[in-house]
């Protein structure tokens, strides 16, 4: 599935037949950027902070400086420091780098830290600098110029949103494209962490597959996973963006709790992040040493689809034949597993060609 040297989003597919379902309601994050902002930002440097957990970790930040070797795509012009070195006083709104390596906890995931105010896109820092990174390397930023969305939407990354990409290598190409439920499971089990941690009630954060997250119906983050083949290595860069605390133009995580709780909490972007890799550290060994099985159940539980009943339209010729078929789960290749009413079990994949991934679905009978 995954072609060697190019970069996939790991979410395309062809076209043949459509599923309607009820209509969805917008994502609220992939709207279009202003080119005013993009011109600000091709005049200006783009900051990156460096910062480590351990020891060895800020020496590879010193010598990632050092050696000048990180790049923007179009190279775009970049200034580096290494933390606690900082280019101008942090605004209120900054990300607070130490307050999240404090709460880091793992071995691998997290510990190298690149964060900058303002940068096109943490996608393109992660993933042109791949090979100059450490496995488990992430780039965070307050504030995104040019996010990237799948199928080459723009995702729009205002202040308050977590915003980040992280590198990961795989052996094994046939479960690559599982990783990306593996990574919306983490969010909502760090979300949940963090609930209960804090004594709140739960936020009901719900996985719409392939790869968004949805609270109260409407979209509150999303997923993008892109890989690359090289020295038989997948080199995967997983980029995620996750409302945390802006209000427009639909959802945050912050206003639903607010809604649910008298309590002062505010879900912050540090504490979520930490949560993030604690649980997708736990997560990803279970998912590479027993299997995406050891994972199903629970992400069975997270997602909205079980027993869903979609209508599948089949273009045969002349006629159109529309057939309802109930979804019953993941198939070993991450695809949808359906059940027809004959009981004829079949794959659904999407065409690729439409926003909503269950607005065009191939269907192919198993
Ligand atoms: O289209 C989607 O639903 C996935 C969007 C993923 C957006 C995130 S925000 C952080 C990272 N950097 C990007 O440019 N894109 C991803």
């Amino acid at each position: 599935m995954l072609s060697s040297n190019s970069l996939r989003n790991f979410s395309q597919h062809s076209s043949r037949v459509f599923i309607h379902l009820r209509p969805q309601k917008k994502p609220i994050l992939s709207l279009a950027l202003s080119t005013a902002a993009e011109e600000m930002d091709s005049q200006s440097p783009c900051i990156l902070v460096l910062s480590g957990k351990s020891s060895a970790e800020i020496e590879i930040a010193k010598s990632l400086k050092s050696s000048n070797t990180l790049k923007l795509p179009a190279n775009g012009e970049v200034r580096i420091f290494v933390h606690p070195e900082i280019p101008r006083p942090p605004s209120e709104d900054s990300f607070q780098i130490d307050l999240f390596l404090k709460s880091l906890l793992t071995n691998q995931f997290g510990r190298l830290f690149i964060w900058s105010p303002r940068l096109p896109s943490t996608h393109d820092v992660v993933s042109h600098n791949f090979c100059e990174l450490p496995i488990g390397a992430v780039c965070a930023a307050d504030v995104q110029s040019k996010g990237r969305g799948r199928s080459k939407n723009v995702w729009e990354s205002p202040i308050g949103c977590l915003l980040f990409s992280f590198t990961i290598q795989m052996d094994d190409g046939k479960i690559v494209p599982l990783l990306q439920y593996v990574i919306s499971l983490a969010i909502t089990e760090a979300i949940k962490e963090i609930c209960d941690q804090n004594g709140l009630p739960y936020l009901d954060v719900r996985i719409k597959w392939p790869n968004d997250l949805y609270l109260n119906g409407l979209k509150v983050g999303g997923i993008l996973c892109t890989s690359t083949y090289k020295s038989k290595k997948f080199n995967v860069s997983a980029g995620i963006g996750l409302n945390v605390d802006n209000e427009k133009p639909t959802v945050c995580l912050n206003a639903v709790l607010r809604e649910l709780s008298i309590a002062s909490y505010k879900f912050t972007r540090e504490d979520i992040l930490a949560a993030f890799f604690n649980k997708f550290e736990n997560l990803y060994n279970l998912f590479i040493y027993q299997g995406f099985q050891a994972l199903e159940e629970l992400y069975y539980k997270t997602w909205l689809h079980s027993g869903q009943r979609v209508i599948v339209q089949e273009k045969n010729e002349e006629r159109v034949v529309e057939n309802v078929v109930s979804i019953q789960g993941l198939t070993p290749s991450g695809y949808l597993l359906a059940v027809g009413e004959d009981n004829q079990m079949c794959e659904l994949h999407p065409d690729g060609n439409s926003f909503d991934f269950f607005k065009g679905l191939v269907r192919r009978n198993l």
